[in-house]
């Protein structure tokens, strides 16, 4: 019998043992739906067991390379047994629920750091209990790149694990499935549509906040954020491939036009320090805002607020600079408390505008405390219209993926300077510390041939960030 029988000998037994069933039901979260998948019967049936296991086998498992298989619980662990019997590889086993005593593994069974597991399911529809036993084995140092899937029900699963670098093959997706048992005349062709049509209708939601966000491409996260800056930051990024945010501290304004006349069109922002120009003039923003047009870059004005709500609501908007009306986004020190948030948000009214808040700094000896740190993350989490991301150094910062990493003090080599700036390396700060905007001041400024050397850190940037995308890592 060739795969296409086997296949659809599958398809008329789950439809036959009731794991596949039509009608009026209501799912857990009380919505209405015309079909209903309930795999977990399959234990009671060794011949559906032995036929899926073999099936699994062939299409999608024979020809992988891995040395451990985990079923994602419960459905698919004795599925994952089974494979683990017929491929001699070892088997490894989440818990849901973490032990409070003994070891408290969350992965039982023998492995190593570095070795490759491939993960068993039955059905996916938004992919987060994948990306939950993903997530649990990477944690373990184990590398999962592949999952396989008796159903795909085609509600955003595939594209959302596909988006973690998690590759799926699936014996049937929902349409197939369908199809056979229309073909069949299990069901009428007017049931099929109308169940195809109402899955496909009803995407299950992106569901990946859990996940590691440095191994979301920028594109990705652009559509996970609630502020619109970010949103957009996160465009530029992926449309001019550079994560590049040059800091430009020079004190005249025509030193600062020329410069970016030059590099403009290698980054994605702009950082200012608007009170260190001597020779400043309205005119300059005016310019300032049609380079950064004209090269598609945003403008963050370094201005790290740290005053009470009322005094920062009158620097961000009045005074000489009147910052409030041409930069995009500003950087908050979130010491004064809540208040700065509130006064920010309340004068920027309906307008696109964002805030980079310190969590963390990169100078030797700041008296950020970790105490400190997450309570300026837990602040955040409060005004996600109003926050773009963090100023920080650290991966473990924060986790939200709509959410952006600002990471100063870099440089080609590790040093520090004479005031204690502390410089990381692009593959140290992008590959281990997770940082998505890089910025570099005196590394590209203060060089002999400023152009070329924005060239040297844009490429050398976004090698390390496609790098880590693409989950090839050592
Ligand atoms: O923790 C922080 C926060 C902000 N900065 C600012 O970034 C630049 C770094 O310039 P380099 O010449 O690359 O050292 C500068 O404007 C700082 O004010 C930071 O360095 N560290």
């Amino acid at each position: 019998m060739d795969i296409n029988h086997k296949l659809e000998e599958l398809a008329l037994s789950l439809y036959h043992i009731d794991a596949v069933k039509f009608g009026d039901f209501v799912t857990k979260s009380g919505i209405k739906t015309p079909v209903y998948f309930d795999l977990r019967v399959i234990v009671s049936y060794p011949g559906v067991m032995e036929l899926i296991s073999l099936l699994l086998y062939d299409n999608a498992i024979k020809d992988s390379k891995f040395d451990h298989v985990c079923g994602v619980p419960y459905t698919a662990l004795p599925i994952a047994t089974l494979l683990s019997v017929k491929t001699k590889k070892s088997m490894l086993m989440r818990r849901k629920e973490t032990k409070s005593y003994g070891t408290k593994k969350s992965i039982e069974g023998h492995y190593k750091q570095g070795e490759t597991c491939l993960i068993i399911e039955d059905v996916i529809t938004s992919g987060s209990s994948v990306m939950e036993t993903v997530t649990d084995l990477k944690k373990e140092g184990l590398k999962v790149e592949e999952a396989v899937i008796i159903l795909d029900r085609e509600q955003g699963g595939k594209t959302n694990l596909e988006a973690n670098n998690i590759q799926i093959k699936s014996l049937f997706t929902m349409t197939e499935l369908i199809n056979i048992l229309v073909k069949n005349n299990k069901i009428s062709k007017q049931m099929g549509s109308d169940v195809i049509n109402y899955l496909k209708n009803v995407q299950a939601p992106v569901t990946i906040a859990e996940t590691d966000r440095t191994l979301l491409p920028y594109e990705k996260r652009a559509e996970l954020t609630s502020n619109q800056i970010a949103k957009q930051l996160f465009t530029i990024m992926a449309t001019k491939k550079t994560n590049l945010c040059l800091s430009v501290d020079l004190t005249l304004s025509t030193k600062i036009l020329d410069l970016l006349q030059k590099v403009g069109e290698h980054v994605c922002l702009v950082k200012t320090h608007i009170d260190i120009i001597e020779d400043y003039t309205d005119n300059f923003i005016v310019q300032l805002k049609q380079l950064a047009q004209k090269f598609n870059f945003l403008l963050l004005e370094d201005r790290k607020y740290a005053d009470i709500g009322h005094t920062v609501s009158l620097q961000y908007s009045k005074g000489l600079y009147k910052v409030a009306d041409w930069a995009d986004c500003v950087t908050v020190h979130s010491l004064p408390g809540e208040g700065i948030l509130k006064a920010l948000n309340g004068s920027v009214n309906n307008e696109s505008k964002g805030v980079f808040l310190l969590a963390e700094m990169s100078s030797e000896g700041n008296l950020i405390t970790p105490d400190y740190t997450e309570a300026t993350v837990k602040m955040a989490a409060k005004y996600p219209e109003l926050i773009t991301g963090f100023v920080c150094q650290k991966k473990a910062t924060f986790k939200d993926p709509g959410q952006i990493q600002f990471t100063p003090g870099v440089q080609l080599e590790s040093s520090k300077d004479e005031l204690g700036q502390v410089y990381n390396t692009p593959e140290k700060v992008v590959l281990e510390n997770g940082a998505d905007i890089i910025v570099v001041g005196r590394g590209i400024v203060a060089a002999k041939n400023p152009e070329i050397q924005a060239v040297v850190y844009k490429d050398t940037l976004w090698k390390c960030y496609t790098k880590r995308v693409s989950g090839k890592m050592e």
